[in-house]
């Protein structure tokens, strides 16, 4: 049904509403798809003329409806029939009313009980999310196990949830179940615990980039001694491009943070890394699931792979204590310097959870270079422009720490990758409560309204691809990602990391060792595809990834400098 101004209309409108006897009734007007479809379709006289129609039959001008009406109305549902002509008198204070009241936040029609557990996949979580976001916008609602999550995905929402004095991060769900490994670590630590500012301000000065830059020759040496390895290939050389990197990561991670070398990047991997996998994975499905099945079922794969992730941690304290040395890493400083605020040091449990915080939060920077892989090898004009850039900067000699400032179209390709790939998919977040106060919290300038406590989660998938920031947001395009572009970006289309207080603490490190890397790989290898049909899916769990994603590497063909 397509109405138009003039004609007749009989809809179905659905009105919710609510009398409270202080405020006086409060409406809601759902219409259903259909009658939402055919309101969009009409001219604008007729569909204000039905609006207006419906909200007087609830209560006002009961008079005035009674004219409107063909066919009566009951108190929640008007079958109406309105002659647009008649409405429009009342047009002018309903419709001012009706825009004052808030939106409605959408959510998929669920299930009666379970409410949306069918609209999630417990197994790719983001990716529902990601379709969700897709559908509904720049916000919506899902109700899972009586708990109801609120999701932002546009630039501008996002960026006002980052206001800090408003909203804060909110620890819930897969950071809680995570805190069974590392308790009250920085990652885990609820915005009130004052283990997360003396572990802030003992750690924060190891990942200053003054500090990570000092690191520039250890992390190239190690890349150096994998892709050594590559070249020695031979036929063989087809590499799953997220296992190489991932131990690539965890090598640097743990050579360059405690200093000692895994000796991982051949050979069977670390356990530490399947540790991680399963620990982060189990952590993201458990909220999903009732608590005597996570406990009976899956509790001891979960308890022994948080053991190993102890294991590993322990291993390295017990080394340095075996093995006194002047290096003052990241590892000597947890072990030793005070709080310079509190005099408080980190107890010894405390080391061994802001050990193991650090590889899970690194885990990042490998998947984030396997998108930057798939990307380069669907856009090979951008790999030729990264090349003559490359070229131009280092040439035939050595990389030292003084090119990278200079290499900035990698980065634009290193930001475009965090960008389309949403590596890091998302971060919670939830009003900062105020004293007293339990209102309702209005975001959009008042267009949405959420509970004073309603948890959030703020969807980078649909925040990075914005339609209203990011031109063709599908597109993958470093040059947005350059110089004034990259600068004249709102804030909240830059928030891969997070943000204030709980941003990303190895934010300086994540990018100095993902660029050093991305140039590396450009400037030395050819990568070819090894189904030139693969199909990207995504997975992951504190991060995303391509799945089953291989590549051939070769040694690159011939340089131009
Ligand atoms: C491309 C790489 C990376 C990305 C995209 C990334 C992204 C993020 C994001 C979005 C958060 C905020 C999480 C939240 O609000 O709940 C975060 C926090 C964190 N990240 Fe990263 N991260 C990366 C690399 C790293 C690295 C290399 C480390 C360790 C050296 C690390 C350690 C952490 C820690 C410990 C936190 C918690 C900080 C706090 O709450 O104080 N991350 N990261």
């Amino acid at each position: 049904m397509t109405p138009r101004g003039g004609e007749c209309l009989s809809l179905q409108l659905a009105i919710r509403g609510s009398q409270n006897e202080k405020r006086g009734p409060r409406l809601a007007l759902e219409p259903d798809p259909e009658t939402s479809r055919a309101l969009d379709a009409c001219s604008w006289p007729g569909a204000a003329g039905l609006v207006a129609a419906a909200w007087m039959s609830w209560h006002r001008e009961p008079k005035q409806a009674g004219r409107i009406y063909h066919c009566g109305s009951t108190k929640r549902k008007a079958n109406l029939c309105c002659c647009p002509l008649i409405a429009l008198r009342a047009f002018k204070s309903t419709i001012r009313k009706i825009m004052a009241s808030p939106t409605p936040i959408p959510k998929p029609p669920g299930v009666p009980l379970l409410g949306n557990i069918f609209d999630v996949n417990p197994s790719n979580t983001w990716d529902s999310l990601r379709e969700l976001s897709d559908q509904y916008g720049e916000i919506f609602q899902i109700k899972v196990l009586g708990k109801t999550l609120v999701f932002v995905a546009s630039v501008a929402l996002a960026e006002e949830l980052c206001d800090e004095k408003r909203f804060r991060k909110y620890v819930g769900g897969p950071i809680v179940e995570i805190r069974a490994a590392v308790h009250d670590a920085l990652f885990t630590a609820y915005d009130n615990e004052a283990s997360w500012g003396i572990a802030h301000r003992i750690i924060y000065p190891q990942l200053k980039s003054e500090v990570v830059s000092t690191h520039f020759r250890e992390m190239r040496n190690l890349a150096g001694e994998l892709f050594h390895t590559w070249k020695n290939l031979g036929g063989s050389n087809t590499i799953s491009p997220l296992d190489q990197l991932n131990r690539l990561n965890l090598e640097t991670n743990t050579y360059v943070f405690f200093g000692k070398r895994l000796n991982g990047l051949t050979g069977p991997p670390h356990p530490m890394i399947q540790a991680m996998e399963d620990s982060t994975s189990e952590a993201m499905k458990r909220p999903t699931r009732p608590r005597l099945l996570n406990w009976l079922v899956y509790g001891r794969k979960f308890k022994s792979s948080n053991k190993a992730m102890r294991e590993y941690a322990s291993e390295l304290v017990q080394y340095r204590n075996e093995n006194p040395t002047d290096r003052q890493d990241m590892l000597s400083i947890m072990m030793t310097t005070p709080d310079p605020e509190t005099g408080k040091a980190l107890t010894p449990s405390q080391v061994i959870d802001e050990i193991v915080s650090m590889p899970i939060g690194s885990s990042t920077a490998p998947c984030l270079l396997v998108y930057a892989i798939y990307y380069l090898q669907r856009n090979p004009e951008v790999v030729v422009k990264a090349r003559e850039e490359l070229d131009r900067v280092i040439g035939a000699g050595e990389f030292e720490f003084d090119h990278l400032g200079q290499l900035k179209y990698v980065e634009g390709i290193m930001r475009e990758s965090l960008r389309l790939s949403s590596v890091a998919p998302g971060f919670n977040i939830e009003p900062r409560p105020r004293e007293g106060d339990k209102s309702p919290v209005l975001l959009g300038g008042g267009k949405y309204q959420i509970a004073h406590n309603q948890p959030m989660i703020i969807v980078l998938q649909g925040v990075n691809r914005d339609p209203t920031v990011f031109e063709e947001p599908l597109a993958f395009r470093p040059e947005r990602m350059v110089g004034e572009a990259f600068d004249n970006l709102p804030a909240g289309a830059k928030k891969w990391f997070g943000n204030g207080k709980r941003e990303c603490i190895g934010k300086q490190y994540a990018l100095q060792w993902s660029l050093i890397i991305l140039a590396m790989l450009i400037r030395e290898f050819d990568f070819e595809p090894v189904s030139p049909e693969y199909h990207l899916e995504e997975d992951g769990w504190f991060n995303t990834r391509p799945v089953d994603f291989s590549v051939r590497v070769k040694a690159r063909a011939k340089a131009t400098y």
